[in-house]
C-alpha cells in the first residue's frame, strides 16, 4: 500500500467547532492514529515563548520549527493524549487562550508552516489517520479519502470554550472568549497562507444546535460509505 492509499479522515473547523472532540472519538472507533496539528502550533508557540523568541522573528520561528523537541504520547493511566516538550509534560499548558493567540500568530507565517508540513505528514501511516487542523484537507493532506468542515456560531464556540476552560480552573470572561475567538477566526481565514476553508469536497456540518452525539453520528453514517475504512 502507498502513502496515497492509507485511509484518511481530514477534520477541519475554527476553534470551539468541535474537531479535537470527534477527531478523537472517530480515531478510537477506527483504531486509527490522531494528529492534532493545532497542538503542534501550540507547542511551537510555547517553545518560542520559552527561547524568549518574539512572535514575529520568521526566521527564528522556522528554524525552531523544524529542531522542535516534541513527543505526542498517550497516558497509560489515563488513556489522555501526553504531549512533552523538550522532556516536560505540555499537555495542560498549551490550551489557554493566550497559547491559541500565539500559535494563531506564528501560524500564518509561510516559513514556519512550510517548517511543520513533512512533520504532519509523517503521522500518515497504516492502519489509518484523523488528521484535525484548519488546512488538513486543503494543503496538507489534499487527497484524503473524507473531508468534513465543523462549525457552528462563534457565541456557541465562546460558550463551549468558556465551559472548557473554567472546568480546567481557568479564570476567563465569556464577553472575551467571544472577542477572542472571533478575532482567531478573523486571523485564521484571511492570512494568505493556508487560511481556514472548508475543501471544496468536505462535508459541512454545523454544530450549533447538535449536540456531540448527533455530529458523532452524522460523521460514523459518511464513513460507513467508504470501503476504505471498513
Ligand atoms: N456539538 C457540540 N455540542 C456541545 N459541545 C460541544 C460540541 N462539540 C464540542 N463540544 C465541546 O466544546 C469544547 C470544544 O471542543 P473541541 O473539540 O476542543 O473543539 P476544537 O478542537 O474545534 O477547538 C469541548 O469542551 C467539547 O466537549
Ligand atoms: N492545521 C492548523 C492547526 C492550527 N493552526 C493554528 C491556528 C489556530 O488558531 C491555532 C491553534 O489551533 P487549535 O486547533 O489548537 O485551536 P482550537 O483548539 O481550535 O482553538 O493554530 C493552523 O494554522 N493550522
Amino acid at each position: 500500500m502507498t502513502q496515497q492509499n492509507i485511509p484518511l479522515i481530514t477534520i477541519d473547523g475554527p476553534s470551539g467547532s468541535g474537531k479535537g472532540t470527534i477527531a478523537t472519538l472517530i480515531a478510537n472507533h477506527l483504531g486509527y492514529h490522531l494528529l492534532d496539528s493545532g497542538a503542534i502550533y501550540r507547542v511551537l508557540a510555547l517553545a518560542a515563548k520559552k527561547h524568549a523568541l518574539s512572535m514575529d522573528d520568521t526566521l527564528a520561528l522556522a528554524d525552531l520549527a523544524k529542531k522542535l523537541d516534541v513527543v505526542f504520547s498517550v497516558d497509560a493511566l489515563k488513556n489522555n493524549q501526553l504531549i512533552l516538550l523538550e522532556g516536560e509534560d505540555v499537555t495542560q499548558t498549551i490550551r489557554t487562550e493566550q497559547v491559541g493567540a500565539n500559535a494563531s500568530k506564528i501560524a500564518a507565517q509561510p516559513m514556519v508552516r512550510e517548517a511543520l508540513l513533512a512533520r504532519q505528514r509523517a503521522f500518515l501511516t497504516l492502519p489509518g489517520l484523523v488528521a484535525d487542523g484548519r488546512d488538513m484537507g486543503t494543503v496538507v493532506f489534499p487527497n484524503a479519502q473524507l473531508k468534513f468542515f465543523l462549525t457552528a456560531s462563534a457565541e456557541e464556540r465562546a460558550k463551549r470554550r468558556y465551559m472548557q476552560l473554567k472546568a480546567a480552573g481557568e479564570n476567563v470572561k465569556l464577553e472575551s472568549l467571544i472577542d477572542e475567538i472571533k478575532a482567531r477566526d478573523e486571523r485564521d481565514t484571511n492570512r494568505a497562507i493556508a487560511p481556514l476553508k472548508p475543501a471544496a469536497d468536505a462535508i459541512i456540518l454545523d454544530s450549533t444546535a447538535t449536540s456531540i452525539e448527533q455530529v458523532l453520528d452524522s460523521v460514523l453514517k459518511e464513513v460507513a460509505k467508504h470501503a476504505v475504512f471498513h
